[in-house]
């Protein structure tokens, strides 16, 4: 039996089906969090009938005359894929909204649950609904829930509800009738009615207390979280403790006692190992064992910022961050909702361009789509760290930093493409309920961390595993396939396909092959780039500076890498803001449904990544030594020539507005001339 979970965005629909199944699919305090349709069987304490109940997840929409594609999601299942039973979550708080959707879910003839949800909130606010009155009213059971709180009774009985109502008839208390969905004015018109409908029937069950205080302390935090100027300082100093405690105090401490562990496990298996020939031993004591390590080492950092963020986005701020980050980016054609993209993006790109679904206008969408992987993601935490622990004495600003050039490189990218693609920014409307503040769940937090720290090690033991062993194979022989000697690692198969890739970058400072092979392995996974660094150099803890001290001899891991500080930088920044990993890429694909839109996109990110190492490296070099770093000529060349490129299409676009611009004035003319 299949119960499909319904309701406007923001009522709790995720977290009553992570509280019936047992799952940890994502929540969070502000509308249009669920994207996609997700399904899972409902724990056998909530029913213990013989047959097997199927919750289905169910993205949040407002109204069965879907605007976004996440919404249509939504009125499609419950319209095609008829659901034994919908339980159709309400926000409580917010009746006379919800129950707009509710009666057109009482119009399809399945059977209807309503769950009023968030009723602990309605409590403290002394919100009195009448649910006997309200379950007459619609004519489906209506029962009140607190999906927070697992061992909510009202859970069971929601679920007892929808079994007893299986097969049931479902009675509308409000029928549309036949409106001509094509005539925007009879769809208005029967709206308004319908609205009515639903007014005259919360009147009737609803008694609400006027709470002046509560709502006037919420007011003014609003006030000052939101405002133009003040709002964006808070956001920056908030971001900046966020990458300070993770990456710089708290991360690093964790990390530091993990890698202890990592190590004396790797000097467990070398000894294991010792008989076995030298290639073994390197290719499991280091490739595997190392490589893997040296990833699974930065775990602490990526959890720490994963637990804070998700803190941040329960307590309700990150909505708060989207509005006031609206208008700035209005004047690059985004919008408060593609922030939210960025800002899932840092967790990770590929929900972060799934969550752009929710964006109405197609051009914003695609735009939001191709710039998310701009902000640094988890995977890449890694290797920020790494280049921050090692070039930079563990800087946070090094982290900060890299955020504010990914936000930069956002606003630079939007721009541009706009004028490649011939858009003026047009006004778009952003229209974002401000979900209540509240006091975020430390174990809401805690679990949406296990489960985003169990993928990390999930890839690094699947996808990260594969790479390195594959990278210490391909670097421990040659085409002739005997083993690579000592002193001769450029005859090494991997050098050899890494080379050509090598030369390219020289004018960004870091023309290396075991470099360039890093950069290549990090399109797989972003991990790769420490792991394939790791295999390369035969470095296996990174956060330990001082191994890399003895390695180097000297605190000098410039001397292991070959790099100076600026090339560091360039580099990091070459592997941030090119494209992102193919999974990722993959997630652009489906977002943005268009193969020139995709590749252009990904164009756009290789022209971003290329150019910014190449102006890091050049300048900071004219700076640091006094004159220009290896291959600035064919770099520039490079350069200019993505500029004119860009220009040129930029031109071409121009050229067709006026055009059309030109064949529009004709015909008003003979319009009226006619
Ligand atoms: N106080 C209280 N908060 C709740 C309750 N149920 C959910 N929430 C909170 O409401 C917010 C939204 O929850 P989600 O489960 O993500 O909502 P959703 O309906 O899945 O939202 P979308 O996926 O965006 O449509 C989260 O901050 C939850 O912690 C409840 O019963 N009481
Ligand atoms: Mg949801």
């Amino acid at each position: 039996m299949r119960i499909a979970l319904a309701g406007n965005p923001n009522s709790g629909k995720t977290t009553m089906y992570n509280a019936l199944t047992g799952r940890n699919e994502r929540v969070g305090n502000w509308a249009g969090v669920t994207v996609d349709k997700k399904e899972f069987h409902i724990k056998k304490n909530f029913y213990d009938g013989a047959e097997e109940l199927i919750a289905v997840d169910l993205p949040g929409a407002y109204s069965m005359s879907p605007f976004t594609s996440e919404e249509s999601i939504t009125s499609t299942y419950v319209k095609n894929e008829h659901p034994d039973v919908i339980i159709n979550i309400v926000d409580a708080t917010n009746l006379s909204r919800s129950l707009f959707f509710t009666t057109q879910l009482l119009e399809l003839g399945i059977p209807v649950v309503v769950a009023l949800n968030k009723s602990d909130i309605n409590e403290k606010k002394e919100t009195k609904i009448d649910e006997k009155l309200l379950s007459e009213k619609l004519g489906c059971p209506v029962i009140k829930t607190v999906s927070v709180t697992a061992s909510d009774k009202g859970l069971l009985e929601v679920v007892k509800a929808a079994v007893a109502q299986k097969g049931k008839e479902q009675k509308a208390p409000y029928w549309e009738g036949n409106v001509d969905l094509t005539d925007k004015n009879a769809v208005t018109e029967s709206d308004r009615k319908r609205f009515e409908f639903v007014n005259g029937v919360v009147k009737q069950v609803e008694t609400r207390k006027i709470l002046t205080r509560e709502k006037n302390s919420q007011d003014k935090l609003d006030a000052i979280l939101t405002n133009p100027i003040g709002g964006i300082l808070i956001f920056v100093v908030v971001m900046f403790l966020v990458f300070n405690i993770s990456q710089s105090q708290l991360g690093p401490y964790l990390a530091d006692i993990l890698t202890g562990w990592i190590e004396s496990f790797q000097g467990f298996v070398a000894d294991k190992l010792s008989g076995a020939s030298p290639f073994m031993q390197a290719l499991v004591a280091d490739g595997i064992v190392g490589g893997v390590g040296a990833v699974v080492g930065f775990l602490p950092l990526v959890m720490v910022m994963y637990f804070l963020m998700a803190l941040l986005e329960d307590c309700g701020y990150m909505a708060r961050v989207s509005m006031v980050l609206d208008p700035i980016f209005k004047k690059v054609g985004l919008s408060g909702k593609s922030v939210i993209s960025f800002v899932i993006g840092t967790g990770c790109a590929i929900p972060g361009v799934m969550a752009a679904r929710t964006i109405r206008n197609e051009r914003e969408r695609r735009v939001t789509a191709m710039l998310t992987s701009f902000m640094p993601c988890g995977a890449k935490l890694p290797v920020i760290a790494l280049f921050a622990g090692a070039f930079f004495a563990d800087a946070s600003w090094v982290g900060t930093l890299m955020y504010f050039v990914g936000i930069i490189l956002i606003f630079v990218g939007a721009l541009l493409i706009n004028k490649i693609a011939g858009h003026k920014v047009r006004k778009s409307f952003f229209i974002m309920e401000l979900p209540e503040y509240k006091i975020p769940s430390l174990k809401r937090a805690f679990y949406s961390m296990c489960s985003r720290g169990k993928a990390y090690i999930v890839k690094a033991g699947t996808v990260i595993l594969v790479c390195n062993t594959v990278v210490q194979i391909m670097q421990s022989f040659t085409w002739q396939l005997q083993l690579v000697e000592e002193g001769m690692e450029h005859t090494s198969i991997l050098a050899s396909i890494a080379s050509p890739f090598a030369v390219l970058l020289i004018p960004l400072g870091f023309g290396a092959w075991q470099l360039a092979a890093a950069a290549i392995t990090g399109f797989i996974a972003k991990e790769n780039v420490v792991g394939t660094l790791a295999v390369c150099y035969g470095v296996t803890n990174f956060i330990d500076t001082e191994e890399l001290a003895l390695v180097g001899g000297g605190n000098q891991v410039a001397t292991i890498m070959g790099l100076t500080k600026v090339a560091a930088l360039a580099y990091l920044m070459f592997n941030l803001y090119t494209p992102p990993c193919f999974a990722a890429m993959g997630a652009m694909n489906s977002e943005i449904k268009s193969k020139k839109w995709l590749f252009g996109g990904i164009g756009l990110q290789f022209a971003t990544g290329f150019t910014i190492a190449f102006f890091v490296y050049q300048i900071g070099t004219l700076i640091t030594t006094g004159s220009l770093g290896n291959g600035f000529i064919p770099g520039l060349i490079v350069v200019i020539l993505i500029a004119a490129f860009i220009a040129h299409l930029i031109v071409k676009a121009n050229k067709s507005i006026a055009k059309e611009y030109a064949l529009g004035n004709n015909m008003s003319n003979s319009a009226k001339s006619a």
